[in-house]
């Protein structure tokens, strides 16, 4: 059987990509919750007419803090596929990967706050 052209599978890819995206916001309530606050900031930014390099930290900041649950989800995800069982290293990688939601949301409300507080007093 002839292989794929190297362009198909990346296609591909993005696709799988576009579907596990979708998936994330459709089932996740934290992710939901995230991408309202993302559609709030961004009216905020047209609102208040914030700068290129504003927009640029802002985006990241969304972007990462989605991206990030993103991962905090599959990971939780794969713990419970392959111990379901209370076992404390399950704990731990779970936390872990919870404090790493985390410490990029606290990075997150410190860039809105650089960004907006000056607006708004
Ligand atoms: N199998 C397990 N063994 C040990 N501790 C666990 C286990 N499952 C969960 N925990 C503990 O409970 C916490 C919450 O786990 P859970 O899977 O409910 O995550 P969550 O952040 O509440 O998930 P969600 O994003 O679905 O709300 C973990 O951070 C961990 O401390």
């Amino acid at each position: 059987m002839p292989k794929e052209s190297f362009l198909k599978n990346r296609i591909k890819s993005v696709g799988f990509a576009w579907r596990g995206a979708l998936l994330l916001i459709r089932t996740e309530p934290s992710i939901k919750i995230q991408v309202v606050l993302a559609l709030v900031m961004t009216a905020a930014g047209f609102y208040f007419e914030i700068s290129t390099l504003e927009w640029i930290a802002q985006v990241l900041a969304i972007a990462l803090v989605i991206g990030i649950e993103g991962a905090n989800t599959a990971i939780e995800k794969i713990c419970d596929f392959i111990h379901p069982e209370f076992d404390r290293r399950i704990g731990f990688i779970k936390d872990v990967s919870a404090g790493a939601v985390m410490l990029v949301s606290i990075g997150a409300i410190i860039v809105g706050l650089i960004i907006y507080l000056p607006k708004l007093f």
